[in-house]
């Protein structure tokens, strides 16, 4: 299988394996942005629509009061008319919206219309009489000539009661514009109008809707705005709409975040309880020598068993180890391991193992006696450990300090996967190695004509100078390998030669190829 399909499913193995806790997740992210756009957007309706009631009422009460003082001049204009000039009246609030008509009064009563002519009306007739004698608005409930027809009563009046004018404005016409009928959705369903303790409908309705009272600047009138249903919904559905996938996209997000941080912790715990259970062998792939095509030595390469997972490729784990602090442990139960598989096998004298090292092993403060030992251990079975150290991590001044102790203990020391690291050539200048591992991806250019493949050219001859012992990595094809043989690399490795195998199989491959 495909290395990077090996990853994924050894992924998705994980998953499964934590499956009951991952529904669980599952159903909280869902329902959590769920939860969270529903209720910001309620909050944010609920301000919105307020908003759009307050600024509806002060419009109305704009447009009220532009209208109480038109019904002023109407009335100043009213009581300059000379008593029963009735048709005049009537002329003049022709095509005036709004106004259910004016009436004329002296001291003896009301005695001309707008609409009706002369009339002969008592002065209490509309209102108190006492109400008439300075000007003010008033809502009533109905009028002489429409009864139970409420109205706005504007009073325009000269001293002393002698002559005065009311100026009728239609109250459910007004209200009723009010509402905005025209407008889709209509922001306010019921509007009622409050002034001196009397009301405009005379008996406020409102539904299940949100009141908003909203006070004149310069009158004593109240307006109360219910919010109609179908506004407030229209906007939460659209708030809803807009702010549920952001909340989804973000929930998903950290909590995939929490979920791959937790999941690398329970893969750390995992490793370390490998190491505790033995869960992790050797696999070792040869490495022939250019000169007579025979096993020199192997490289170790650690597989897992995971009791769950199944197989887990090392580029899944050795990560996690390297950043999980676990990466010194399980070297060294791979050191042990390796000890313990080649006891039971014969092998030439000198027979190399290679092992990857992180650098991180190179601050312990041990590292000396410890690979002293290792060194003394694999020298009474006829092996030789080589250092492989992988270029993850940066080298430091000290760590290279550290690794030329080493050498001088004859441990064999190489750079892996030379070229796509971290290693540079300036730190070549100061430091000295035994090998050099040319990276597969170098090997992958020849018979390429691309400007990569002068830079394998580059490295074989690098090698040369420096006098490193240069191994090819990864070597597929007889082409790889004859060129890699014409350019004087000393050891190859690769599927060509063999595939990384387990201590049996390696046992046969070595007894097959020893000839
Ligand atoms: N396509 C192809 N691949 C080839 C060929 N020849 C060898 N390989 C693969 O290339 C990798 C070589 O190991 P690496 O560069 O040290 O790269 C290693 C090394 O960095 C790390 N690793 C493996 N074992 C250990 C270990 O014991 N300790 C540490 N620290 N790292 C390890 O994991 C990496 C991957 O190891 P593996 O999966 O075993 O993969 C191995 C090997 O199976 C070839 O001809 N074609």
């Amino acid at each position: 299988m495909p290395k990077r399909l090996n990853s994924l499913s050894s992924l998705l193995r994980l998953f499964i394996s934590q499956y009951d806790l991952s529904r669980k997740h599952l159903f909280i992210m869902l329902f959590m942005p769920t939860v969270l756009a529903m209720a910001s957007s309620y909050v944010i309706t609920n301000y919105l629509v307020d908003k759009k009631a307050q600024e509806v009422g002060e419009f109305n009460l704009k447009r009220l009061e532009h209208l109480l003082s038109e019904s002023e001049t109407i009335g100043e204009y009213a009581t300059t008319l000379s008593e029963g000039d009735c048709g005049a009246l009537n002329e003049y609030m022709q095509f005036k919206p709004y106004y259910r008509g004016v009436l004329l009064f002296n001291a003896h009563g009301f005695h001309c219309s707008s609409t009706m002519g002369v009339i002969d009306y008592p002065l209490n007739s509309l209102l108190p009489e006492d109400t008439l004698k300075k000007p003010a608005y008033f809502i009533v409930p109905e009028t002489p000539a429409r009864s139970g027809v409420p109205a706005i009563l504007v009073i325009s009046t000269q001293a002393n009661l002698t002559r005065g004018a009311v100026v009728i404005i239609e109250g459910q016409y007004l209200i009723d514009s009010f509402i905005q009928p025209e407008v889709f959705p209509r922001p306010v369903s019921h509007v009622v109008l409050g002034l001196k303790g009397a009301t405009l409908p005379t008996v406020p309705q409102f539904g299940d809707g949100k009141v908003v009272a909203v006070k004149a600047e310069h009158s004593e009138v109240v307006i109360l705005l219910e919010v109609s249903q179908a506004f407030f919904w229209h906007f939460f559905w659209i708030c809803f709409g807009i702010l549920l996938p952001f909340l989804l996209a973000f929930v998903w997000l950290v909590g995939l975040h929490l979920w791959r941080k937790k999941s690398r912790s329970s893969l750390a715990d995992d490793i370390k309880s490998g190491i505790e259970n033995q869960e992790f062998f050797l696999v070792y792939q040869p490495i022939v020598s250019s000169d007579d095509g025979k096993a020199k030595g192997v490289e170790a390469l650690v597989r897992w068993q995971h009791p769950q997972m199944g197989l887990v490729r090392p580029d899944l784990f050795i990560p996690i180890a390297e950043q999980s602090q676990l990466i010194v442990p399980l070297t060294n139960y791979i050191f042990e391991r390796a000890l313990a598989d080649f006891s039971k096998l014969s092998v030439d004298s000198g027979f190399r193992i290679g092992f990857n090292v992180a650098p991180e092993h190179f601050i312990q403060s041990d590292i000396e006696a410890k690979f002293r030992y290792l060194k003394d251990a694999f020298a009474r079975i006829g092996v030789q450990p080589l250092i492989e150290i992988t270029e993850r991590q940066l080298l430091t001044a000290d760590m290279c300090e550290r690794i030329t102790a080493l050498r001088e203990l004859d441990i064999l020391v190489a750079i892996d996967d030379f070229g796509t690291g971290q290693t540079t050539l300036s730190l070549l200048q100061t430091f000295t190695l035994d090998y050099l591992k040319i990276d597969k991806c170098f090997i992958d250019t020849i018979g390429q004509d691309s400007v990569t493949s002068h830079v394998l050219d580059t490295i074989i001859e690098l090698c040369h100078k420096m006098n490193y012992v240069a191994v090819a990595e990864g070597v597929e094809t007889q082409q790889q390998a004859d060129y890699l043989i014409s350019r004087d690399v000393h050891f190859l490795q690769g599927y060509l030669f063999a595939k990384p195998m387990k201590l049996d199989e390696l046992s046969h491959w070595l007894e097959a190829h020893s000839e």
